[in-house]
């Protein structure tokens, strides 16, 4: 389909001519769409659209399906409008689907107190951050803004409306990944400054100097959107954990040979830290790197599991043992696809499909030392610097995925009849979304307040005082994830329960719940971590204890 056809302007009765299976037409939101050849391959049957051939069936297309079905088949099927071409927006296309490309133009902020910003997204309670919505902030400015709707534009037109389909796949398309550095995401994503020692590449909308900690947050958590953990780590999983050990311990020549193309996003790289044997408790890992007798080379044995996106990397940045037992004997050691003896299998799991989930096998690969990252033996302190950041990111994500099953609970409340009322008039219904509100804007209150700490410390500095409470906050998002995939799975009912569809969200990210409450530290572990460490800190701030 032209996108002069879609242009093309019809009225009422010259689509009610087209009632037949010959030719088959039907309006939706002002738009007309040709569905003649669809018919056939329509999920929800042929039979149903011969009832609306040529008909206005708004309606029945609410009832039955989400916007981001519109956005993905209306560049197919959509042949003009009723009336004039510009007609009023249909709730898909209200969403702006192509990004205009213009030069790009660095936002200057002024740090006068500010007034809200204007209202942005759907405005629906509690669906978005409160600064979203009118509500006065202190943390964000207008470049935060600017990056804010630069990557919704993005994700409602290219990433939402394929999310499903590209998980069932258990694969994004390579090109997606590289817009994501093309666009400077990449670069912006490693939990430090913006790196422009080692890119060209800058942010259409904000000065790579004014480049923060709330920009990666926002980032994040407008690509947790789409509704897909899988998505998700597949774009930012393997890079945000496994890139920063390079970026802050390797050596500068291994830093220029390596970075630029992981920043492009023309290669790719993971974190290789889990064993079969060895999760949460990483001082008791076993993978060998013995040194060769000449000194130059590490002679790597060992399995490594549950590495999100090893099957695609050219990099993996592995904790090996070059030591004696426990913490003091691990080492990091960056490891490439080229050297022999490194191998890669895909692993079946229960959500996540997307996100490349391997079994990596490295069997006497001969890594030069100067792949070494940081001090031999001191691996340790490198896994934990990287901590916070691995923290934080699974926390946006799993608060972001617990509004998103919010947000289509609210929507489908609102459409959804049972007992002659709509769900959202029943109590019990409104009771589940509001324990769903207040857990997740808790959340999302406490995880500002950690980012804007992080913003205002250095890295060790934050390691120390921050590790606690975000250890906390993690175990709280994903518990709070867990219940509300839960409250949304029983709001949506059977819908929930199969793939796909107006509940296809909701049943993915309750697949996902556990690939956010088990890695990074279990839930378990975190909240034990979060009074130990804190203690530990504030005995040293002096609590009368
Ligand atoms: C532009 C026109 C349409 C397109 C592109 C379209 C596309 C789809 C798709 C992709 C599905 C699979 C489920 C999903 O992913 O949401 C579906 C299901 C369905 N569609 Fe449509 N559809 C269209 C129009 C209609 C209309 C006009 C009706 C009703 C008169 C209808 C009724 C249904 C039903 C009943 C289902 C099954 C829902 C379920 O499984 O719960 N569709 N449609």
């Amino acid at each position: 389909m032209t996108t002069q056809q879609t242009q093309q302007s019809f009225s009422v009765e010259d689509v009610s001519k087209h009632n037949s299976e010959e030719s088959l037409w039907i309006i939706v939101d002002n738009n007309v769409y040709d569905l003649s050849s669809f018919q056939n391959e329509h999920p929800g049957g042929k039979k149903i659209l011969k009832r609306v051939a040529g008909k206005d069936a708004s309606k029945m297309f609410w009832k039955y399906h989400s916007a981001g079905i519109l956005k993905k088949y209306s560049p197919k099927l959509q042949i003009g409008s009723i009336g004039s071409a510009a007609s009023a927006p249909s709730k898909a296309e209200s969403a702006p689907a192509v990004q205009e490309k213009k030069a790009p133009v660095p936002v200057v902020v002024s740090t006068e107190p500010k007034e809200p910003f204007e209202p942005f997204g759907d405005i629906i309670p509690f669906g978005d951050p409160a600064w979203y919505q009118g509500y006065a902030t202190s943390y964000y400015n207008e470049s935060h803004v600017a990056l804010r709707n630069e990557v919704r534009e993005w994700v409602d037109s290219a990433l939402e409306p394929n999310a499903g389909e590209w998980d069932e796949k258990k694969e994004v398309p390579a090109e997606i990944y590289r817009e994501m550095g093309r666009r400077g995401y990449l670069a912006g994503a490693l939990g430090v400054h913006y790196p422009t020692e080692y890119t060209d590449i800058r942010p259409a909308c904000v000065a790579p100097e004014q480049w923060d900690h709330f920009h990666e947050f926002i980032l994040t958590d407008e690509i947790a959107r789409a509704g897909s953990g899988g998505l998700v780590w597949n774009l930012l999983g393997g890079y945000g954990i496994g890139a920063p050990p390079v970026i802050k311990f390797a050596t500068p020549q291994v830093k220029k040979r390596v970075l630029p193309g992981l920043l492009s996003g023309d290669k790719r790289i993971c974190l290789c830290i889990t064993e079969p044997d060895a999760g949460s408790d990483v001082a008791n890992l076993t993978t060998s790197a013995a040194k060769t007798e000449d000194g130059k080379h590490y002679i790597v044995n060992g399995e490594k599991k549950w590495i999100t996106n090893g099957i695609w990397a050219d990099y993996f940045t592995v904790a090996v043992r070059t030591g004696k037992e426990g913490m003091n004997g691990i080492s990091l050691l960056l490891i490439e696809k080229t050297m022999p003896g490194v191998n890669v299998r895909r692993m079946d799991c229960s959500g996540m499909w997307s996100s490349g989930t391997t079994y990596v096998t490295f069997e006497d690969v001969k890594v030069p030392v100067e792949n070494l990252l940081g001090k031999e033996n001191q691996g340790f302190k490198v896994v934990m610097t990287n901590f916070n950041h691995e923290r934080l990111g699974i926390i946006i994500q799993a608060n972001r995925f617990s509004r998103v099953c919010y947000e289509e609970s609210m929507k489908y409340a609102h459409k959804r009849k049972t007992f002659g009322k709509r769900l959202v008039d029943h109590p019990v219904i409104r009771t589940k979304l509001a324990n769903m509100a207040i857990r997740i804007e808790a959340t999302h209150n406490w995880l500002e307040n950690m980012i804007f700490q992080t913003n205002s410390m250095n890295e060790q500095e934050a390691m120390l005082r921050l590790g606690g409470a975000i250890a906390g906050l993690k175990a709280q998002s994903t518990q709070t994830f867990e219940y509300c995939a839960r409250e949304a799975a029983q709001i949506f009912g059977g819908l929930s329960y199969s793939r796909g569809g107006q509940g296809g969200k909701i049943e993915r990210l309750y697949r996902e719940v556990r690939a956010y409450a088990i890695p990074g530290g279990s839930e378990e572990i975190m909240l034990d971590l979060s009074i130990r460490q804190s203690l530990r800190v504030h005995q040293v701030l002096g609590a009368k204890l």
